[in-house]
């Protein structure tokens, strides 16, 4: 096959000479002026350009979300949009802190029919542009540059002379854009530009909007933003200028060249949510105003409802918001992989501690978590699907969704046991487990079975909590605070030593608490996990679940006269010694899907928890 080479067609895009360029050491410290075209740039990229009923709830959207300048489409484009001016018009439908703005081209009948449409609005700019770049002045117009200049000179008039005649009371905005301006001689640009704002006479509460589009994208942002500066330094009568920039998306970076240009001098900025528009999209309104939220920076539009503004972008383009999509997509507050999971989680519990030490709430704080560049509560996002589960996921993550979720806290060596048990099943499943499967894993490994029931007891109840022992009960005794010794020291000459009693507190939980135990059972350590309404309940529950686990054939615990404890202890220690099975606590083997992750013997009875009887 003869090799092609394709980089051969193109060539490099030229720089700007910008002797002393201050771009780039200035920040951005306030919003720019926004103005969404998703009405009209947008929609005339669609498949199915909106219809009636989706042009008003796009519009609606930008009124609610704060945007004040609303290009609504292009009138002569097609009796819908022009339909729609008018139906916005008449209805009273437009705020009063909100202007209007339409497109044409610099051609006369398409001019007047513009202006026309806009008859009764209280404040509306009629926006003109013609191509000025030398490719479009060659082949699509076959025009000097003077007649192209011309051509942006008798546009402005005709859009004066109609605005006088047609829009009376109206408050009439004109704005210019020398459309490809980004493959545009500089020079050429600027004498267009000045050209339309001689015959415009631009002054003080009469502005103008220069409009500098990079309609197709081609260069790096760094040329673009020099276009700009070069072009802020040379405009004359700047202080009526504003400075405009549309930028498209082609080569993936039109939210930089928005940035860039910002920094460059442009005072305002046209796009699209979600960077809808014509072939790679308009810049993106939506990642330009959370990008400037993120440095601390108020955008002046309203994102606290991300996904209803990303439901209703949907509905009106008829185009899905991709689930990577900054700050809007289904999964760009997700992690799966372990080491993220785990750093967001320690990130998040810091924060939790500061908000405790200060007594404020966490929002209130500054944020600052690992892999999160934002709070998904201030775009009204939830942590719960800050972390999902997959095999790629680690003991963190597992944490993170009990804790969250389900309001259990456990200790590091715990989690880190029941992350090899998940990752099993997540190896076997072969894809994500939700929330409800991890639970439903974690109770069936660690928690007291229905029979075995202390964690059965209602959180409400006054408890008291015998054990039956082989069908003898182990007084526990009023006295509830030493049960848990007491047990402890039954169950110590057996060979089962409780090492550690973890709890967690009611709070996350209603009234419940949760106990971890940890026992030593011949040498072997095992979790045990228990809840109620007491700490005693929980946590003798917690040992009966570990005792059990560590023993599942056991029927007697403790009863001295009748011991049968230790020889079916030993019997199925032996038996998985012989079989070379790992010890349960270290459980890696692969699970079919759905399979029973303890695939232990039905147990017969409870070993040492009993259903707590109510003490009259
Ligand atoms: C970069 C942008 O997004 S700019 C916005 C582009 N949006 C649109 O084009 C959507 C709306 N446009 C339309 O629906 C149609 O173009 C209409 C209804 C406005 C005009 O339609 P028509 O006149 O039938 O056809 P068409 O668009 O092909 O006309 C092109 C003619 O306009 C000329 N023209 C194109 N742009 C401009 C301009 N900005 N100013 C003056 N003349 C222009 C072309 O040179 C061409 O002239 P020719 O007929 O002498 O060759
Ligand atoms: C009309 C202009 C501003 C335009 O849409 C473009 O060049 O992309």
């Amino acid at each position: 096959m003869k090799a092609r080479r394709p980089a051969a067609r193109y060539w490099m895009f030229p720089q700007v000479r910008l002797p002393g360029r201050t771009w780039p050491n200035r920040r951005l410290t306030a919003a720019p002026r926004w103005l969404s075209t998703d009405l009209r740039d947008g929609n005339q990229s669609l498949p199915h350009p909106m219809s009636p009923d989706r042009k008003l709830a796009m519009f609606n959207l930008l009124v609610s979300m704060g945007y004040k300048e609303i290009e609504v489409g292009f009138p002569v484009a097609s009796q819908d949009d022009h339909d729609f001016v008018r139906l916005l018009i008449e209805k009273d439908l437009i705020p009063d802190d909100v202007r209007i703005t339409v497109l044409t081209q610099a051609r006369d009948e398409l001019i007047h029919r513009t202006v026309e449409s806009l008859e009764g609005a209280r404040a509306a700019t009629v926006h003109v542009y013609n191509a000025t770049s030398p490719q479009f002045r060659r082949t699509v117009f076959g025009m000097t540059r003077d007649e192209c200049k011309d051509l942006a000179v008798h546009g402005t008039r005709l859009a004066m002379k109609y605005a006088e005649r047609l829009l009376a009371g109206c408050d009439f905005g004109y704005q210019y854009s020398p459309e490809l301006f980004n493959e545009t001689e500089l020079d050429f640009a600027l004498e267009v530009c000045e050209a339309v704002m001689d015959v415009y006479q631009p002054e003080p509460g009469r502005g103008i909007i220069l409009n500098f589009p990079t309609t197709v994208e081609r260069s790096m942002p760094n040329v673009f933003a020099d276009q700009i500066e070069w072009l802020d330094r040379n405009l004359s009568r700047r202080e009526h200028v504003c400075l405009s920039v549309h930028p498209h998306n082609d080569r993936g970076t039109g939210v930089a060249s928005a940035e860039l240009a910002l920094l460059a001098g442009a005072q305002r900025v046209e796009g699209c949510l979600f960077g809808n528009g014509e072939r790679a999209g308009n810049v993106d309104l939506v990642t330009l105003g959370l990008n400037l939220l993120t440095q601390g920076v108020d955008p002046g539009i309203d994102f606290s409802d991300i996904n209803a503004v990303r439901r209703t972008v949907e509905y009106c383009n008829e185009l899905p918001v991709h689930p990577r999509h900054p700050y809007g997509g289904d999964l760009v507050y997700t992690a799966f992989s372990g080491s993220h999971q785990d750093a967001i989680k320690k990130g998040l519990d810091a924060l939790e501690g500061e908000a405790v030490r200060r007594g404020v709430p966490v929002r209130d704080l500054p944020w600052e978590v690992p892999y999160l560049p934002l709070d998904p509560e201030d775009v009204g996002r939830t942590y719960e699907a800050i972390v999902r589960i997959n095999s790629q996921s680690g003991k963190g993550g597992v944490a993170y969704v009990l804790s969250a979720r389900y309001g259990l806290r456990l200790p590091r060596p715990l989690q880190a046991e029941f992350a090899r048990i998940v990752q099993a099943d997540a190896d076997a499943a072969g894809g994500e487990l939700t929330p409800e499967r991890i639970k439903d894993l974690f109770d069936r490994e660690y928690r007291v079975s229905p029979q075995g029931a202390l964690t059965e007891v209602a959180p409400d109840e006054p408890v008291a909590a015998d054990l039956y022992l082989d069908g003898v009960p182990f007084d526990v005794g009023a006295d509830r605070a030493d049960a848990v010794q007491r047990v402890t020291a039954a169950l110590a000459p057996k060979g089962i030593d409780v090492r550690a009693l973890h709890r967690t507190g009611g709070a996350e939980l209603g009234r419940q608490v949760t106990v971890y135990a940890q026992c030593r059972v011949r040498g072997q350590l095992w979790w045990g996990v228990g809840s109620g309404a007491d700490a005693e309940t929980a946590a003798l529950a917690a040992v009966a679940t570990a005792v059990r686990r560590a023993l599942p054939n056991t029927r007697t615990i403790v009863d001295e006269s009748r011991t049968s404890l230790l020889s079916n202890h030993e019997t199925n220690q032996d038996q998985q010694a012989q079989k070379g099975e790992e010890p349960l606590t270290r459980p890696s083997h692969p699970r079919r899907p759905g399979a029973a992750v303890l695939g232990r013997p039905a147990r017969e009875r409870p070993v040492m928890a009993s259903p707590a009887p109510m003490r009259g």
